[in-house]
Formats: structure tokens, sequence, C-alpha cells
């Protein structure tokens, strides 16, 4: 007899499109599970008026879903790539990484903005330190301005605050059928990406051999060794997902190639770096940029930040 598998998602729509999404490939190539999803709300989704940078508890948007993951309520969960912390709780394991949609920051403006033709001083909305921060690098004039919650009430919020622009990743642009909106896909030497920015991943008990059997199916191997790699440069430099840190790696053929970047929160100090090797040794050059970015002061830049962003 084949099991019930129970997917586990947050409630917002993106998190919703992403679980179906996994759901409608499991069960095309197994057709006789029954896949069942069920919504858990977690802290990141109850807590909407506190700024991003001060609430930055690690694991935010997943924990309630681990806790669930861990109490047999469901039997995996479905995660965004960049909201699943470096490390996970014992027991648990990432058994599969699906392949990675466009990885960059897009710009949303009812304006019809593009970066470049932002006027001067213009308001610019998000609440991610690490685009903040490389804003402010490529146009120092720009006031940045913060903006919660999912991605429904942040196009709102665009229009009903009349921001001159709304920063977003494509990808949740993209899924929610937004495509339109976008003015302007920001280049990588402006905008690095979050880790993990893109990919979908699937995260399920470390014992459950049969249902890692199931899952790896659905792995995309070049996207697993990119966010491999950035991950591993992202725990080596032990920052949260409310840290100003980038990375983007790209995978072509047997070789990897890894970009990095850690700034201060007003983007005046500024990182970046890169490496490349042998795709089979993708997170040891994760550790290898981590260290390179390390070695040139990056240490002194997160403790500021860090500072910073408790005494906020
Ligand atoms: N932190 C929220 C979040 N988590 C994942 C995505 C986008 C989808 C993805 O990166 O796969 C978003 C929205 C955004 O940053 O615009």
């Amino acid at each position: 007899m084949t099991r019930e598998i129970i997917i586990g998602t947050r409630d917002s729509a993106l998190a919703l499109w992403q679980t179906n999404w996994v759901k409608d490939k499991l069960q095309r190539l197994y057709p006789d599970y029954k896949i069942s999803v069920k919504s858990v709300k977690t802290q990141g989704d109850k807590i909407l008026d506190v700024a991003l940078a001060k609430i930055g508890d690690k694991g935010l948007f997943t924990k309630e879903l681990e806790v669930a993951m861990l109490a047999g309520e469901i039997d995996m969960a479905v995660h965004s790539m960049k909201d699943l912390p470096t490390a996970l709780p014992e027991g648990l394991a990432i058994g599969a990484i699906c392949e990675r949609f466009d990885p960059r920051d897009v710009v949303v403006s009812h304006k019809g903005y593009q970066l470049a033709d932002l006027p001067e001083g213009a308001r610019v909305a998000t609440s991610s330190l690490r685009r903040r921060a490389q804003l402010l690098k490529y146009r120092p004039d720009l006031t940045i301005e913060d903006v919660r919650g999912n991605l429904n009430t942040r196009m709102r919020k665009l229009e009903e605050q009349d921001f001159d622009a709304l920063i977003l990743a494509a990808a949740g642009v993209e899924r929610m059928g937004w495509a339109e909106r976008i003015e302007e896909k920001i280049a990588y030497d402006i905008i690095l990406p979050a880790v993990g920015q893109g990919s979908i991943g699937i995260e399920l008990r470390r014992n459950d051999v049969e249902l890692k059997q199931i899952v790896v199916a659905i792995n995309h191997r070049q996207s697993q060794l990119a966010i491999l790699a950035e991950r591993a440069m992202l725990r080596k430099l032990e920052g949260g997902c409310q840290i100003p840190i980038g990375a983007l790696a790209l995978v072509e053929g047997d070789t990897v190639t890894l970009e990095g970047l850690v700034a201060s929160l007003d983007g005046t100090e500024l990182l970046r770096d890169q490496v490349a090797g042998d795709a089979d040794q993708a997170e040891q050059l994760g550790i290898q940029l981590a260290d390179k970015l390390l070695a040139r002061g990056a240490k002194k830049i997160l403790e500021a930040v860090r500072r910073e962003t408790e005494e906020a």
C-alpha cells in the first residue's frame, strides 16, 4: 500500500503557488501516491508591522513548518530556498532543490521607472538590507523605504504609499503572474541576489528514506550545486537572511563560478569577490569565497551591521 504524503506550506499566495508546483510535479511522477497540502502560519506571516531587520530571527518563515514536520503532522515542507536558514534542526534535511528560476531582483513601478531614470531622492521600497545597501551604493541619493507583507500587500503599498519603485525577486513576481509589471530586471553588477533566490527546496525528515527517494526525482543538479555553494558561503559568514549578503553561483559544465558580496547598511563599504572551481567542490568553493571576503575585512562590516540592526 502506498502512503499519503502531506506537504506543508505557508499560506501566502506565493508559497501556495510554489507548493502546488511541487505537488503537481510529484503527482505526475508518482500517480499512485495520495499527496495533500496543509498550510501552516509562520511567525513571518503573523508579525507584519515590524521591520524584518528588527525581528530578523532565523527561520522566521520556516520554523513552524519544521516543528510540524518533526511532530509528524506534515511529511515535507516546500520552501523558497532563500528563506531557509543554513543550519537545519537536528533530524531534518534538504531532500531536493528544484530547477532555479531567474535569480535576479526586479524593479516594479506604477510610474514606469527603471533604476537609472529614477529622479533624484526618489523613494524606493524594500525591506531587504541586501537590496538597500546595493541600491545606495549605486544611487546614494535614493530614499529607501521599508515595506513588509506578502507580495500582494507590497504591490498594494507601492501605489497606496506612492513609492517611486518597489524591488522584488523576479521569481516571485513571475510566479504570481505579474511579469508585465516588471520595468527592469536588475543586472548582477548592480544587485547581487540573495543566497538561494529563485529556487524552491524541499525539506524532509532525515530518516524518511521512502520520501527521500521520491523527491530526488525533482532535484535539479546544477541548481543544487549552485545553491549549496552559495549556502556554504553564507554559513561561513554566519549571516542570517537579514544581513547585507548577496551571492550568485553559475554552473557551466563541470565548473562553478561563485560571486559573493558583503556590504555595510548604507552601501559605502561593499566587498565583492569571486571564485571558480570544480562543480563537485561546490561547498568548498563557498567556504573559500567566504574566507576571501573575511580576509578583506568582511568581519568588521558584519559586526557593525549586527550592532546597528540590534540598536535600531
Ligand atoms: N523573502 C520573501 C521571499 N522569499 C522568496 C521570494 C521570491 C521567490 C524566490 O526567491 O524564490 C520572496 C519575495 C521577494 O523577495 O521578492
